[in-house]
């Protein structure tokens, strides 16, 4: 299993964005810190995800970048991704851990401890938890649960815990000291006018 990069790029698919371009200009730039999470808007079909998840393990090689799937594991499992990501919508975890097999990295979805707890002990090798701030980014959340939430979970697991939702530059210094591991963002690289720029700020929180 690869070690687990502490910037998560998720892939940004709605209309007038161009995640390939995102990920190429994130790449160089935090190259095995990356990992770039391949999400695609639900009208998407398969053969259109498999398409864009074929180009961003390709990408992704040349930096010993980690690509994962998101929702979609016969996708990963399709292009060799490094694995995949899973919530409460997707397959359970257990069933998850099945399907990509023992050496995946595998990541679940966790918003408070007790949820935590339980996708670890189904094989979940890291969890996804938030939203940790606002985000127009997806609808329907539960409220955000700010450093603090963050810090419940870490408490509760053995795992890495990526903090989600919202999160800018700005934002990283007071996840890390709740004990995130690492960051996922969508808009903070996918709307900055200079996503290798961004790249670069979020990785210098992450690792000061
Ligand atoms: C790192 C990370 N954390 C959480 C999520 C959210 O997954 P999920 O709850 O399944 O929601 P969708 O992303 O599928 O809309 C994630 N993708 N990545
Ligand atoms: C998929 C997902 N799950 C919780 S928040 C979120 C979206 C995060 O996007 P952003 O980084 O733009 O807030
Ligand atoms: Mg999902």
């Amino acid at each position: 299993m690869p070690s687990l990069g502490r910037l998560h790029l998720i892939t940004d698919t709605r209309p007038g964005c161009d995640p390939l371009a995102v990920v190429r200009a994130a790449l160089p730039v935090a190259r095995a810190d990356l990992v770039v999470q391949v999400r695609v808007t639900d009208d998407t079909t398969d053969r259109q995800a498999y398409d864009l998840a074929r180009r961003v393990r390709a990408l992704c090689v040349p930096y010993e970048a980690t690509c994962l799937v998101n929702d979609r594991l016969h996708v990963a499992l399709a292009v060799d991704a490094h694995g995949g990501h899973v919530g409460a919508d997707d397959l359970p975890v257990a069933a998850a851990r099945r399907v990509l097999g023992p050496a995946a990295v595998l990541g679940a979805t966790a918003r408070e401890p007790d949820a935590a707890a339980r996708a670890v002990a189904a094989g979940a090798s890291y969890l996804g938890v938030g939203p940790c701030h606002p985000t127009a980014t997806k609808t329907g959340l539960p409220d955000p649960i700010g450093p603090a939430g963050i810090h419940a979970v870490v408490a509760a697991v053995a795992v890495p815990v990526i903090a989600i939702g919202g999160v800018t530059a700005a934002t990283v210094p007071a996840l890390r000291a709740a004990g995130a591991y690492g960051v996922a963002v969508v808009g903070a690289l996918s709307t900055a006018a200079d996503p290798g720029r961004a790249t670069a700020e979020l990785i210098a929180a992450l690792t000061c």
